[in-house]
């Protein structure tokens, strides 16, 4: 597909359904074609951990076979690779470590501020639920959030700082639908995402309920049937 239509296929509003992958993952082709010929709304290329200039750009031409959509989520400054059709970053809010309270981030626009369409770009407001994850080892985040807390953080992200997307990220483990429920309950305009730890359909329509958008990443590489399954079961919803 040429890169002038794929300016005009970005549309999160529309997405309900997306898959994660890990640059830092190995996929086979075919299984990778059956991830983006699913169905799915659209792929986001991020990781924690081992992301590289390398396997990012590697992963990004193989994707670049098909007509989904694809954005990168920046966890790096070393692996922002252009040619993305958008780029998501993570703002963590509930992070205790202040180096990730703007520090990385001005390093990044040092570097990139000037070449930066921001059209393209989507700050995500990030909430950190797993303890045990890496990203919440990573950014020291405060994890034991309360119902009430989430809906503070929603609104911060949503009301006050009128972030695009607010992202409820359980990474690894399977979350409280009642957090979700109690996020949207309070936003009015950002878009919330919910990743972590589904592995059936039945999760997947379940979150699905109260996310806009729901992000599956691990059981891809776990059980690609299973993860397959998530999308229909997304779809038929609403
Ligand atoms: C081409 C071009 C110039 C494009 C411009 C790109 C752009 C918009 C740049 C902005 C400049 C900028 C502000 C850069 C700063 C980037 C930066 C350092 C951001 C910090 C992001 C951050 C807080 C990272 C910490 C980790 C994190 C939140 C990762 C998000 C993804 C995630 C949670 C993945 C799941 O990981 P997990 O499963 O827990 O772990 P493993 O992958 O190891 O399993
Ligand atoms: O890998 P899982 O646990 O599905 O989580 C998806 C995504 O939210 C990770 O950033
Ligand atoms: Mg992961």
């Amino acid at each position: 597909m040429k890169a002038w239509r794929r300016i005009h296929i970005l549309n999160i509003q529309t997405w309900k359904h997306v898959f994660k992958l890990d640059p830092d993952k190995l996929i086979g082709d075919e299984e990778l074609e059956m991830v983006c010929e699913s169905g799915t709304d659209a792929i986001i290329v991020g990781g924690t951990t081992n992301v590289t200039f390398d396997n990012t750009i590697d992963l990004l031409s193989r994707i670049r076979r098909y007509a989904v959509p694809c954005a990168l989520e920046v966890s790096n400054v070393e692996a922002i690779v252009p040619g993305f059709d958008a780029y998501f970053v993570p703002l963590v809010l509930n992070a205790q470590n202040p180096e990730w309270i703007f520090n990385a981030y001005i390093e990044g626009l040092k570097e990139h501020g000037p070449f930066i369409k921001w059209d393209e770009v989507f700050v995500e407001g990030y909430i950190v639920c797993n303890p045990d994850s890496a990203v919440a080892r990573l950014t020291e985040s405060r994890t034991n959030i309360a119902q009430e807390e989430m809906k503070a953080y929603a609104r911060l992200a949503d009301q006050m700082l009128k972030l695009p997307i607010f992202y409820i990220e359980y990474s690894g483990i399977y979350g409280d639908v009642e957090q979700v429920r109690a996020a949207q309950k309070v936003v009015q305009n950002s878009r919330i995402f919910y990743g972590g730890g589904i592995r059936s359909a039945e999760q997947a329509a379940e979150m699905a309920q109260w996310a806009d958008t729901i992000i599956v990443g691990n059981i891809i590489y776990e059980n690609l049937e299973q993860a397959l399954l998530t999308v229909q079961a997304v779809k038929k919803q609403k």
